[in-house]
């Protein structure tokens, strides 16, 4: 039989900062393609660190990262530009331009399919701004199209992010800590946003959160991180409420 190829592969991946504090350590771990995949772990443990080697935000010290079977780690340039491109990010502040319109912080999720010099004059077509407009209706936000982008909530802002990231229209979402300062309805309503993108569109999605109940519901398999290492990794199925001990023991403790 064939095995699958993974969509996304950590080889023996460290990641050590300039200052020498210890990212991630030795990390294996494959993502496959449509995979709704949550990390947990206590702060500090490299969730983000981990999202963000994956789209080379931050540079890996030792190992490689695949994705589709062809090592990233070389990628600069054009090429990186291209991988960026297929990979979109949701920030736990939103990374909204607050100044700007919903409407053009959605449009701004089709840049990397623009020559530059249009992009930069912030040209569109009409046919983007119909489907900016259909992005802003599958997050609720329809009627907030032409509002600032600083005047609207923080749960609204993260749903602009969400159609801003449907836009781009990615093979892979990187989710870090999308939920963290949301109130619980608003965070069902986003992480049921990426759930859906997730279903439809078979889109990757890894999500960093803090909350085990949020990583129970939402999530196909779970990540364990402690101090740089993976230290859990299950399907949804096999996990039990008990294994999170493990993961959210701190460093040292008596076991
Ligand atoms: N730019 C940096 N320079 C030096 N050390 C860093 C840098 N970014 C993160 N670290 C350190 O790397 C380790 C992992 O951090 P990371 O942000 O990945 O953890 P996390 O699990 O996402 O934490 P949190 O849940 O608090 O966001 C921590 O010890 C952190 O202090």
């Amino acid at each position: 039989m064939m095995t699958k190829q993974p969509l996304i592969s950590f080889k023996n991946v460290s990641k050590i900062y300039n200052n020498g504090t210890v990212g991630l350590k030795k990390v294996n771990l494959d993502i496959f393609q449509g995979e709704f995949v949550v990390i947990v772990g206590l702060s500090g443990a490299g969730k983000s660190t981990l999202l963000r080697t994956i789209n080379k935000m931050h540079n890996i010290t030792d190992g490689d990262i695949t994705i589709n079977g062809e090592s990233i780690t070389p990628l600069k340039g054009k090429k990186l530009c291209k991988l960026r491109s297929c990979i979109g990010m949701i920030f736990q502040n939103f990374n909204l331009v607050k100044r700007s319109s919903v409407l053009r912080n959605v449009l701004i999720g089709r840049v990397g399919y623009y020559p530059t010099w249009k992009s930069v004059l912030g040209i569109f077509s009409p046919e983007d701004k119909k489907k900016a407009a259909t992005a802003l209706q599958r997050v609720n936000l329809a009627e907030k199209i032409y509002a600032r982008a600083d005047e609207l909530s923080g749960g609204q802002q993260q749903r602009v992010a969400i159609a801003r990231v449907f836009m781009q229209n990615p093979k892979i979402i990187l989710a870090d800590e999308p939920v963290a300062s949301l109130d619980p309805l608003t965070t069902n309503a986003i992480m049921d946003d990426l759930k859906n993108l997730n279903r439809e569109f078979k889109m990757t999605v890894i999500v960093n959160l803090h909350s085990v109940p949020l990583a129970l519901k939402y999530a196909d398999r779970i990540i364990g991180l402690r101090a740089g290492e993976l230290v859990y990794d299950k399907t949804i199925t096999e996990v039990s409420e008990q294994d999170f001990k493990t993961i959210y023991q701190e460093e040292g403790a008596i076991r």
